[in-house]
C-alpha cells in the first residue's frame, strides 16, 4: 500500500471530520449547480452585459466584487516543494547522508521563524477552461457542472473557521488559514473540492518548514534524550526509532531512565528485544542520572552511534522532574559536554490542544530540539499539528501512526495536508 493511502487510512478520523464538514458547508449554501456551469464553452457575444445573465437566477446577491463564473483553478497552487515520499519510512537514513555539524554549533533548541502573521498573497488564479461535461465525463464523475458551489463570503469564512477550530487547529491558526484561503477569492464560487485543495495548500505551507527528520551527527555516541508526559508514547517511539536506526546500520544503546516504574522498564526491554538493541536498566527507584552516566560509559566503550535515554514524565511535581532532567544532563556532560545532541519531546495527538501546553512546559524543563507526534491514527485531533507548527515552529521529526514497530513515519507536509483534508491521492 502506498504510504499516502496508509496515512490517509490511519488519519481517517481527522480527515473524515474535516471532509464531511467542508462538504456540508458548501452544500448548505450551494447554488443550483447544474444551472451554473463553471465556464460557458461558447464565446460570449459582444453585447453581453457585464452583470450575471438573467437566466441564472440561482446566483445569490454578493456584496464583494462579483466573481466571474469560473476563476478558481481546478488545482490549488502548490507552494511547497515535495520530497519523494518513501514507501518504507526511514528518516534517520535520509538525514544521515547530510551529516550536519555537531549540534552545539547550531541553535537546535531555538524555535524556527514563525510564519508571517499577515496573510501571504496567494497567486491569483487564472481562468481555467473547463471542458463541457459530456455524458462520459458525468459518468466518470468529472462533470464539474455537477459540483455544488458556494460563494465565499463572510458567513462561509466563519463556518470554515469554526470547522478548523473544531479540528483542533486553534483559533489563531484557523483565522490565519481562512484569511489566506480567502485572499483573492472573496466573492467567488467554490466547490468543496476546491476548498479542500486550498486548505491542503495552506496546511502544507505552514507545515513545510517544520518537516525535518531527526538530525544525525558525526558525534559518537549521539545522545538522544526523550521527554514527554507519561503515556504519550515515549517507550514505543524509542523502540520504533531504535529499530529504524538499527536498520540504517547504526549501533544503538537504550537507557531505561524512568527508574521509578518497574513496568516502564519492562516495557522498554520488550521494545529493545523487538528492535534487537540492548537496554540498560537500574533497580527500581535508583537515580536516573546515575543510570544515564553508566549508559554513557557503556555506549562509549561499545562504540555505539546512538544512546537513547528514556525519562520519567511525571508532571505532577514539575520541580522534581526539572531537577531530575537537569541532573541527567549534568552527568552526561561530564562525559561529553556537547550532549545531549537531541532532546525529543513526544506528544500524544489525541490530547488535542493540551499538546500546546505540554510543549510550553517541556520547553521550560528541557532544551526541546524536536517533536514526535504519536497516535495520529484514530484521532480526530490531527489539526493540532498545524497549530503546533504555526505557534512553535519546532521541527516535527516523525509521526506515530500505530502500535507496531514500523508505525513511525517521517513527517511529509503535503501528504499530511492531503490526508487531513480528505483529498484523494493523485
Ligand atoms: N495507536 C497508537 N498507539 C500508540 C502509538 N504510540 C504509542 N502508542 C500506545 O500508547 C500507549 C502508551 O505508550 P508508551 O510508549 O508506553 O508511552 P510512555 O510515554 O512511555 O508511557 P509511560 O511508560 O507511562 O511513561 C501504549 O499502549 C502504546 O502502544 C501510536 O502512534 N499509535
Amino acid at each position: 500500500m502506498a504510504f499516502f493511502s496508509k496515512l490517509k487510512d490511519r488519519l481517517f478520523k481527522s480527515s473524515a471530520k474535516l471532509e464531511k464538514g467542508l462538504d456540508a458547508i458548501v452544500e448548505e449554501g450551494a447554488e443550483a449547480a447544474v444551472s451554473q456551469p463553471d465556464v460557458s464553452p461558447e464565446p460570449a457575444p459582444v453585447e453581453t452585459p457585464v452583470e450575471t445573465p438573467v437566466e441564472t437566477p440561482a446566483e445569490p446577491p454578493v456584496e464583494a466584487p462579483v466573481a466571474p463564473p469560473v476563476e478558481v483553478p481546478a488545482e490549488a497552487p502548490k507552494e511547497t516543494p515535495t520530497e519523494a515520499p518513501s514507501e518504507v519510512p526511514n528518516a534517520p537514513a535520509q538525514e544521515d547522508k547530510v551529516q550536519p555539524a555537531p549540534v552545539r554549533t547550531e541553535p537546535v533548541a531555538k524555535p524556527m521563524p514563525k510564519p508571517s502573521l499577515t496573510p501571504v498573497p496567494t497567486p491569483k488564479p487564472e481562468s481555467v477552461e473547463t471542458p463541457k461535461a459530456g455524458l462520459l465525463g458525468r459518468l466518470i464523475g468529472r462533470g464539474k457542472a455537477e459540483e455544488p458551489r458556494r460563494v465565499l463570503d463572510d458567513e462561509m469564512l466563519e463556518q470554515l473557521e469554526d470547522l478548523l477550530v473544531g479540528a483542533d487547529m486553534g483559533v489563531d491558526t484557523a483565522l490565519r488559514v481562512t484569511a489566506n484561503m480567502a485572499e483573492g477569492r472573496y466573492g467567488k464560487r467554490l466547490s468543496a473540492r476546491e476548498i479542500k485543495e486550498l486548505l491542503a495548500g495552506e496546511v502544507a505551507r505552514i507545515m513545510e518548514p517544520v518537516a525535518r527528520p531527526m538530525p544525525i551527527y558525526e558525534k559518537r555516541p549521539q545522545v538522544v534524550l526523550v521527554v514527554g508526559v507519561n503515556g504519550s508514547g515515549k517507550t514505543t517511539t524509542i523502540g520504533k526509532l531504535a529499530s529504524q536506526f538499527k536498520a540504517a546500520g547504526k549501533k544503538v544503546v537504550i537507557a531505561a531512565g524512568d527508574t521509578f516504574r518497574a513496568a516502564a522498564v519492562e516495557q522498554l526491554q520488550v521494545w529493545g528485544d523487538r528492535a534487537g538493541v540492548p537496554v540498560l536498566t537500574a533497580p527500581e527507584g535508583s537515580d536516573p542520572a546515575s543510570l544515564a552516566f553508566d549508559a554513557m560509559t557503556r555506549a562509549q566503550e561499545d562504540g555505539a552511534d546512538l544512546l537513547m535515554i528514556d525519562t520519567a514524565g511525571r508532571l505532577q511535581n514539575r520541580a522534581d522532574l526539572m531537577e531530575e532532567l537537569a541532573k541527567i544532563v549534568r552527568v552526561i556532560r561530564k562525559k561529553d559536554e556537547t550532549a545531549p545532541h537531541n532532546t525529543l519531546l513526544v506528544l500524544d495527538a489525541t490530547t488535542g490542544q493540551n499538546a500546546l501546553n505540554q510543549v510550553e512546559t517541556f520547553q521550560k524543563l528541557a532544551d526541546v530540539s524536536g517533536l514526535v507526534m504519536t497516535k495520529l491514527d484514530g484521532t480526530a485531533k490531527g489539526g493540532v499539528l498545524v497549530a503546533l507548527a504555526d505557534k512553535f515552529g519546532l521541527p516535527i521529526h516523525a509521526i506515530g501512526v500505530g502500535e507496531q514497530i514500523d508505525d513511525l513515519a517521517p513527517f511529509d507536509p503535503e501528504e499530511f495536508a492531503a490526508a487531513l483534508t480528505g483529498l484523494e491521492g493523485s
